[in-house]
């Protein structure tokens, strides 16, 4: 990390000021509403502030005043400097206030820290003028002047994000004019955030702390409950070295499976003790429960550098409820919350999300850090040409993450079962291939948007058909446009292989999330194995190349080239939300890092 912010945050924490850099969250029990404003205003040594701010909330605007003189470097942003306000407003009880946060943009602070002293001075004043700030005459009020974007909409939470213009702000906070000295045109703190990781702390902090680390120890286990690929646990490796290195006392969560009665021994993480001990060389102790006075006591005699692993989380249902109570005892005796359970972070649970609320510091994982970076980095900066691959079999769940590639790629390279939607929306006769009936309609719209976009949508020549889906199936080459009847597409065909090599030959960077083909049966595997291999020799041409999705990444593991891509994601699910451009829960609770490009 560079820039301003992080020695404002360093500066912080070494004089003990942690108050500062701490960001405060209100408990969100039913969040419905979260409004986030980028407020343009004049620099500290032109405070009063805004008068939309103090409309909004008195208390801190004197803070921020103060705060900003602080913190805002007097050279460099002494003409703008912009602040947001995040607030979640609870709907279900009339309007409170559950969580807030600034962000400095311009001061390149951890403004949450900011907003947090703030509010943690005030925070039931804080709760109430907000509260009434946004019930009713005022929020219309700001609506006239804020352009408001609907962002997301889900039955429990409505997410919007209001955006004020400069124009419009600057009427309203009587802005001085631009003297040319600034970075006025930049908007505001959009896409700039960044979470805190580990090792945006000195790691002397975390000598003989308590450090809750939330992994995704989900590995698929065997009837005889061995592990089968232990993947999720290497790649957890990472962070816990780095903690147990630095003289924390390490205390590992995860869920594994679905449990839905209590514990269950099939769900059980004592074969993950047994690996970790394995890799780690050093003994992972398995705790009886994740919660509970034994647990308490067996952390209590935990000796700096020692691990030791909670049982699945998902023992209680209170876990994937995010039942406040069950987080705050996960939370009890805990210094530092780290995540790096990316495969999980798209799950608003206790151990991924709730207990974030009950705890000061709240950190990214190594692992979370790498796969935001791959996946989002891919997505927001990707190096020209920009390759998408998606195969596999659920063009429904797969379908928003291509349209939202569209934005972004140059080319999007269709396999897998998916294709014959497309090819039906063509008119074409695809036998009995796959084919989603409700979604033929969508893959018409999405060809459409291709060509409006002006990227180029590639569907494969020919395929490999099959009489019946089995790995001893006849099989027969055709051409995409005329699979006979009684036949149904498995793979994509050699002329296919040849065409997608061509279309990947100029990449700089490639996604791929789905298999080409029902690679399971080896008479299949050659389309994604095909694909695999450009991949690795584009790698090594300089490429970036990303692998997601659980089958996908099983694929390339199988063709033993995983080690040859730039980036292997351990999320399915959750690589998926993000690609989508969702904010995962897990990631949305940690604290932010803000740093001025
Ligand atoms: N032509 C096809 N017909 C039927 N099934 C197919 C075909 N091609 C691929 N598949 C199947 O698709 C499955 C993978 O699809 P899926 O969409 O789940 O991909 P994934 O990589 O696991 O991604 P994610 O984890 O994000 O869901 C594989 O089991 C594969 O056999
Ligand atoms: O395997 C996964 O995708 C993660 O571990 C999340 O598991 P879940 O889908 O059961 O929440």
């Amino acid at each position: 990390m560079c820039g301003p912010g992080r020695h404002a945050h360093q500066r912080a924490n070494r004089s003990g000021n942690a108050s500062i850099i701490q960001p405060h969250h209100y408990r969100t029990s039913s969040p419905a509403l979260l409004i986030k404003f980028h407020l343009v205003l004049p620099p500290a040594s032109k405070f009063p502030p805004s008068p939309l701010l103090h409309h909004l909330h008195p208390p801190l605007a004197t803070h921020y005043s103060s705060l900003l003189s602080a913190f805002a470097s007097p050279r460099k942003y002494r003409w703008r400097t912009s602040l947001s306000v995040a607030l979640c407003i609870l709907g279900n009880s009339g309007l409170a206030v559950s969580k807030m946060e600034t962000l400095a943009m311009g001061a390149s602070v951890s403004a949450s820290g900011l907003c947090a002293r703030a509010t943690a001075q005030t925070s039931q004043t804080s709760r109430a003028a907000l509260a009434s700030a946004f019930s009713g005459k005022s929020l219309r009020a700001l609506k006239s002047n804020v352009s408001l974007t609907l962002a997301s909409q889900r039955p429990r939470q409505l997410r919007v994000v209001a955006e004020a213009q400069k124009e419009t702000l600057s009427k309203t906070a009587q802005l001085p004019e631009d003297d040319g000295t600034s970075d006025v045109q930049r908007p505001a703190t959009k896409g700039s955030d960044r979470k805190m990781s580990i090792k945006d702390i000195d790691s002397k902090e975390y000598k003989g702390k308590t450090v809750f680390v939330r992994a995704d120890l989900n590995v698929p286990l065997n009837d005889q409950l061995e592990i089968t690929d232990d993947t999720r646990i290497r790649a957890s490796l990472p962070t816990i070295q780095y903690l147990t290195k630095a003289g924390a006392k390490v205390v590992l969560a995860s869920h594994l499976g679905r449990p839905k009665k209590g514990p269950e021994e099939r769900f059980s993480l004592k074969p993950v003790a047994g690996r970790l001990t394995e890799l780690l060389g050093q003994t992972v102790e398995l705790a009886p429960d994740c919660i509970g006075d034994e647990v308490k006591s067996k952390i209590a005699g935990l000796k700096e550098g020692d691990v030791l692993l909670l049982e699945n989380v998902r023992f209680y249902k209170e876990e994937e409820k995010n039942d406040i109570e069950f987080s705050k005892k996960l939370s009890e005796n805990i210094d530092f919350f780290v995540l790096d359970a990316f495969g999980t972070a798209h799950r608003a649970h206790a151990s991924t999300a709730g207990i974030a609320d009950y705890v000061t510091s709240r950190l990214a994982g190594l692992l979370l850090e790498k796969e935001l970076e791959y996946l989002s980095g891919v997505v927001q900066k990707p190096t020209k040409p920009f390759v998408a691959i998606v195969g596999g079999s659920k063009i429904s769940s797969k379908i928003t993450v291509i349209e939202s590639l569209m934005n972004v790629c140059d080319k999007v390279i269709l396999g897998g079962g998916m294709i014959f939607t497309f090819f039906r929306a063509e008119g074409k006769s695809v036998g009995s291939s796959l084919v989603e009936e409700d979604k033929i309609e969508l893959a018409k719209n999405l060809a459409e948007l291709a060509k409006k976009k002006g990227v180029e949508l590639i569907l494969p020549v020919d395929v490999i058909a099959a009489d019946k889906f089995a790995p001893d199936a006849n099989v027969q080459t055709c051409s995409a446009s005329s699979i006979p009847d009684g036949w149904m597409g498995l793979d994509i065909g050699p002329d296919a292989i040849k065409q997608f090599q061509e279309a990947l030959s100029d990449a700089k960077t490639v996604l791929w999330n789905g298999p080409m083909g029902v690679f399971e049966f080896e008479q299949f595997a050659k389309g994604t194995f095909a694909v695999a291999e450009t991949m690795a020799e584009l790698t090594s041409k300089g490429a970036i190349t990303v692998v997601g999705g659980g089958d996908s990444v099983a694929a390339v593991e199988k063709a033993g080239l995983a080690d040859k891509m730039s980036h292997v994601s351990t999320g399915g699910g959750a690589s998926l939300e993000l690609l989508e451009g969702k904010v995962l829960p897990g990631v949305a609770a940690l604290d932010d890092v803000r740093i001025h490009a």
